[in-house]
């Protein structure tokens, strides 16, 4: 990859590679992450070896009850191996750099569709959706090579009067952008001041134009907002969302007089019909694929969510220095790019644990084991990997590629409306063998998982600016959904027959499915530990019963350097990947609020699903932003505002430690057992420090976001019930 000799490919020649991939900039991490890992392993081996002797000792001169003992052994025995898993990931990084200028001439160039998802106006706002509608049909790339498609599960009438609306600003947008070399061209992002550095662009000339295109978006904005308020039904007066027929719109298929170059604008909103399953984003993805089978056919595709847009507009051309490269080309499904977040507190993530480090560091880590997971949005894809080889056309029905002339859209229209029926899958392969994935609300992990298992590889190319922008939730009842919503799924692949460590071995990499497996166990696996480690050594502590070492025993040391090495290294994560020691501690904190809440009920959703007793539900985030809880989150304070179902658990836990705590110590000084009590004193502690938010938000605040002094109340109750039922645990 790296050699530089001359290679010839069709028509294509160049002397350069257009991409390098660097395995040694990491080489100090490597040395340091892999000496560590081995010490901490033999660390683990003592521990192992101190628990297990407690089952041989003789009955009489045990101290300890065994079913305390048994839960925090299995604990620990869990928790270490799931940092065995995170190895994986951090194995071998390697970081990517791409070279655009050596590509060929853009009639060389192969096309591309973009597809973008939307399910609900109400939670998607329709001009944030029409901004990531131009953000990439502005992208840097030959138009006629570019399509887009827009897919509306809710098939509202202001989606697509924002679509129409949004071709008619692209036509004074575009050139703008054009004429200017403007590189944010998201209209949004752009007059928000995301171009700071190309403002020295100051003739009279552009000034004037400028001026002139914001007061356009001004209006465009205003003309989708005001029939938004209006609950605006256009020809659809009696609509229903769950039962329509398909709706398909080729925008401005006509030329217009000014003689404006855009890509094809495509609206689809799938047929629905009550009791037919709808596979949520896979299946809309699916249509997409079918349609634009039949439209423009493209080669590579581009997904998108639709709060997802291109900040930067060269990622198109960075794509294809992998996809033009003859020599990964043929094995290589798709090029990943990271999800960044345009509203987020860069000094003071509270809610991000897995996304910071999923994109700083374990997807360069994949990437240097045959590639990172797919991520739902930010990719571009090879059609062909979407349709397996094996299998033969009639089997799931892809319609073969009818394109004829540019103008006549509106005949092909009329057939195409077949392939977004809701019939249209019946018996056929797609979802299954085809497509992204049914049957999970991970269609990005699962579809991913698929794709490396037939053999296809990955990679992550991670620019300095961030190509895609999107929202994340800043406040804790929509993280708590999403996440609940993942781990359901997560979990649910887990414990099916796709279980990486079991699915993955004989398919592709042992490095790679260990990478997998982590993901798809995690949230169980936390919730089990955590849980356990929140309460037990709690109710013995109370109970005056010791489980850790004295502190005057040698084994005492076995148990801080596992304690200690764990932090020391998240800490050095965090330096090494711009964080800070603020971030290691929100993430402590946030790891600790979801394992006991979302990773929780995402898990139980889960078993339930696998037992036939739920079904699959996909909840979309919500995007809309309320000033109050932005306030909030920019000064670093967790929302508590969300169901009592999810705070209440986090409550009682926080307030059985408090009372272990209290009691623990008074124990420690007045009855003399600090040397056997301290581990336990010292893991509430440590507890509480982490989780000081919930304490500050049960006691001390008193805004809108504060905890309700009803769940404090009400986990008061449950507080107690768990200490008679734990009195119980204790006797054995
Ligand atoms: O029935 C549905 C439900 C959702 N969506 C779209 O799917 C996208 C992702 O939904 P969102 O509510 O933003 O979920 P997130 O949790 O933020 O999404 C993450 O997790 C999803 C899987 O759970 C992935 O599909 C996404 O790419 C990934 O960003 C959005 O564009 C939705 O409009 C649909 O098109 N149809
Ligand atoms: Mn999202």
């Amino acid at each position: 990859m790296n050699s530089r000799i001359l290679r010839k490919t069709g028509n294509m020649d160049y002397s350069f590679p257009l991409h390098t991939c660097d395995y040694n900039v990491h080489k100090l991490y490597n040395i340091i992450n892999r000496s560590h890992a081995l010490i901490h392993c033999i660390a683990i081996a003592f521990l192992v070896y101190y628990r297990a002797s407690f089952l041989f000792q003789n009955l009489e001169i045990r101290a300890t009850p065994i079913v305390p003992w048994l839960l925090v052994f299995t604990s620990e025995l869990l928790l270490s191996f799931m940092w065995l898993l995170g190895l994986g990931s951090r194995w071998r990084p390697v970081c990517r750099t791409v070279f655009p200028e050596r590509l060929p001439e853009d009639s060389k160039l192969p096309g591309i569709d973009v597809f973008i998802c939307t399910a609900d106006p109400d939670k998607e706002p329709t001009v944030e959706v029409m901004n990531t509608v131009l953000s990439a049909m502005a992208l840097d790339y030959p138009v006629e090579k570019l399509h887009v498609y827009l897919s509306d599960d809710a098939g509202a009438a202001i989606t697509l009067h924002g679509m129409r609306e949004a071709w008619k600003f692209a036509r004074r947008w575009l050139p703008f952008c054009r004429r200017y070399g403007i590189k944010t061209r998201c209209p949004n992002a752009y007059f928000s001041g995301g171009e700071g550095e190309y403002n020295h662009h100051r003739s009279t000339q552009f000034i004037v134009d400028k001026e002139k295109i914001q007061e356009e978006y001004e209006k465009f904005k205003e003309c989708i907002m005001r029939t938004s308020e209006n609950g605006w039904h256009g020809e659809r007066s009696s609509w229903n969302r769950l039962n329509h027929s398909p709706i398909i719109e080729v925008m401005g298929d006509t030329l217009q007089e000014d003689n404006v170059k855009l890509p094809l604008l495509v609206y689809v909103s799938r047929e629905k019909m009550p009791f037919y399953p709808h596979h949520f984003k896979a299946g809309a993805l699916n249509v997409l694929l079918r349609i634009s089978g039949v439209l423009s056919n493209s080669p590579y595709i581009l997904v998108l969510d639709c709060d997802m847009f291109c900040n930067y507009s060269t990622s198109a051309r960075l794509a294809m220095c992998f996809h033009l490269d003859p020599n990964i080309s043929s094995s290589l499904a798709f090029v990943q790019f990271p999800q960044m977040f345009r509203n987020v507190n860069l000094s003071n993530r509270i809610y991000d644990y897995k996304i910071r480090p999923v994109f700083k560091l374990q997807w360069h880590g994949m990437d240097g084991v045959n590639g990172p997971i797919l991520s739902g949005t930010n990719f571009y894809i090879k059609r062909d990997s979407l349709f397996d080889s094996h299998i033969h056309h009639e089997d799931y029905y892809q319609p073969g590629s009818l394109r004829t002339v540019a103008d006549d859209y509106s005949s092909l229209v009329e057939d195409t409306k077949v392939l977004a029926s809701c019939k249209y899958e019946d018996d056929s392969k797609w979802g299954d063998k085809v497509g992204f994935m049914y049957n999970t609300v991970v269609e990005d992990y699962l579809t991913g998982l698929k794709l490396h298992c037939r053999g296809w590889k990955s990679v992550y190319l991670s620019p300095a600016k961030p190509c895609f922008l999107g929202t994340s939730p800043t406040n804790l009842n929509d993280l708590l959904i999403q996440n609940t919503r993942w781990s359901s799924g997560l979990v649910g692949i887990g414990i099916s027959k796709f279980c990486p460590l079991i699915y993955g071995p004989s398919r592709m990499s042992f490095l790679q499915s260990v990478c997998y497996a982590e993901f798809a166990f995690f949230p169980l696996f936390y919730c089990l530990t955590l849980c356990c480690f929140a309460t037990i050594p709690q109710l013995c502590l109370l109970g005056g019963i010791s489980l850790y070492p004295e502190v005057s025993n040698s084994f005492f040391l076995i148990f801080s350097f596992i304690f200690i090495s764990d932090v020391v290294k998240h800490l050095c994560e965090c330096f090494f990947t711009g964080g800070s020691i603020q971030t290691m501690i929100n993430e402590r904190t946030i790891w600790m609020i979801m394992s006991v809440t979302c990773y929780l009920y995402g898990s139980l959703d889960a078993i339930m699903k696998i037992l036939g007793l739920r079904e699959d539900s996909f909840l979309p985030t919500n995007k809309v932003e309320d000033d109050d809880q932005v306030k909030l989150y920019q000064m670093g304070k967790f929302n508590f505002q969300t169901s009592t179902r999810l705070l209440a658990p986090l409550v009682t836990i926080i307030i059985l430690n408090m009372a272990s705590f209290f009691v623990g110590t008074i124990r420690m000084i007045v009855a003399g057992g600090f040397y056997e009590l301290f581990g336990q004193v010292f893991l509430s502690f440590y507890i509480l420090a982490m989780n000081y938010s919930i304490i500050e938000g049960m006691m001390i605040r008193k805004d809108k976001g504060r905890v309700p002094p009803s769940v404090t109340l009400l986990s008061a109750i449950f507080s107690v019930i768990l200490l008679a039922l734990g009195s119980i645990i204790l006797m054995y």
